[in-house]
């Protein structure tokens, strides 16, 4: 029998949405036998709201199973729940998160885990000292699609990374959407690096932070531009560069709210070959390992196209929701795959990021402060 994970979502929002229809397709679909998944609660500020989402997203056997709660304690407090799924505005993660926590709840929170680094620090601490699993939402780490690439890489083929260019960017229509729409409002955490740049940093976690090279070091350099936008002054575009000069590789990477991705949003480059990625790079449907003829060189000697599409069911949201369950069933409290520390260079990227560009978040908006 597989083991079976009890979810609790906190937000009835969008992603929230995309969440939960993928963990309640049958596990089968993706060649998965030893978890499963059920949503037994949903809550929401609005109770009515709660109810009207569950009727909207939960269909059939399942629906019967998730109550509906009109605030997020009653859902932490629901005893029928394992672990909650956190699916608010970043600025309102920390204080869902100590919620989930504090009744001992395990927790998968949204990206970004946090506001900033002090504000994970904390929960970091608060889940140790609970005992409790907790990890930020960083689906794209655990989707096929990018474990196939992480074998290309840490194979040594392509020889070892120089640079890589990462970019995810959108047009949000910025000029006609309300200015308390969550990725223009300051309130919120608005802008591209908070929503957006955890995706440009993923690869370059994956590629350079996790090579064993490497050891866990931080860059050692971190530069950071921002232009904000006059609406809300939040962050429109910004380009940040991460130097691993142990390593002689650096991470150029970018996040926008007004333009698209280009076609190529992530290029590898090795001193043997280069891995070509289109967008978006949340979720790439494929990827590109091109091996150069000689070390260096322009000409490329062979050429192999991974495809990816044709063999997702879902959006891609499940396979997290299944490394939660495992972890929880063998008593781990973070993942080998996604782990803490990962989050914490995030969240310290941002924080200097956003030192470097300006961005102050408004008073009371970070719950924790260094
Ligand atoms: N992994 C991914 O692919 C994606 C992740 N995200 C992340 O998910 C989080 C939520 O994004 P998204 O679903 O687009 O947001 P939405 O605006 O759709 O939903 C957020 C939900 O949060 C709750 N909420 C609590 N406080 C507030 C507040 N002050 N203002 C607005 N809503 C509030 C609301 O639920 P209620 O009314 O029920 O209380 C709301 O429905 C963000 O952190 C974002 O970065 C977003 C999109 C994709
Ligand atoms: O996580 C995300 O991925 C897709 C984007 O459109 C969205 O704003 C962001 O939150």
């Amino acid at each position: 029998m597989p083991y079976t994970l009890r979810w609790g979502i906190m937000g009835a929002g969008w992603i929230s949405s995309c969440f939960v229809k993928d963990i309640l397709l049958d596990p089968s679909t993706r060649d998965v036998d030893d978890v499963a998944h059920k949503v037994t609660g949903v809550g929401s500020r609005d109770a009515k709201k709660a109810q009207e989402w569950i009727d909207k997203y939960i269909t059939g056997d399942a629906h019967g199973e998730a109550k509906a709660y009109g605030s997020y304690e009653e859902l932490a407090n629901a005893s029928d729940v394992d672990a909650i799924y956190i699916g608010t505005p970043h600025t309102h993660h920390y204080d869902c998160v100590v919620a989930s926590i504090n009744a001992g709840k395990h927790v998968l929170v949204e990206k970004p885990a946090t506001s900033n680094l002090a504000e994970w620090e904390a929960l970091v601490q608060i889940a140790k000292e609970k005992n409790v699993f907790l990890m930020e939402a960083m689906w794209t780490r655990f989707l096929p699609v990018t474990k196939a690439m992480k074998e290309v890489i840490a194979s040594g083929e392509l020889g070892e990374l120089r640079v890589l260019h990462a970019d995810l960017s959108g047009n949000f229509d910025i000029n006609t959407i309300p200015k308390t729409h969550r990725i223009l409002d300051p309130m919120l955490g608005g802008g591209g690096l908070l929503d957006l740049g955890p995706y440009p940093l993923i690869w370059a976690i994956l590629a350079l932070y996790e090579d064993p090279r490497n050891e866990k070091r931080h860059p050692t350099r971190i530069t950071g531009n921002m232009i904000k936008t006059k609406l809300t002054g939040v962050d429109s575009s910004t380009v940040f560069v991460l130097d691993f000069e142990h390593l002689e590789a650096q991470a150029i990477l970018s996040c926008g709210i007004t333009i698209s991705s280009p076609d190529n949003a992530l290029i590898m480059r090795f001193s043997n070959g280069n891995i070509i990625v289109p967008r978006p790079i949340y979720r790439p449907d494929s990827f590109k390992v091109q091996k150069l003829a000689k070390e260096g060189s322009n000409d490329v000697a062979e050429e192999k196209e991974y495809e990816f599409k044709s063999k997702l069911v879902g959006g891609g949201w499940h396979f997290q929701a299944d490394e939660v369950a495992r972890c929880v069933r063998d008593g781990k409290t973070e993942s080998d795959l996604w782990g803490l520390d990962k989050t914490s260079f995030e969240m310290k990227i941002f924080d200097e990021v956003r030192r470097q560009g300006g961005y102050v978040l408004p008073p009371g908006v970070e719950k924790v402060v260094a």
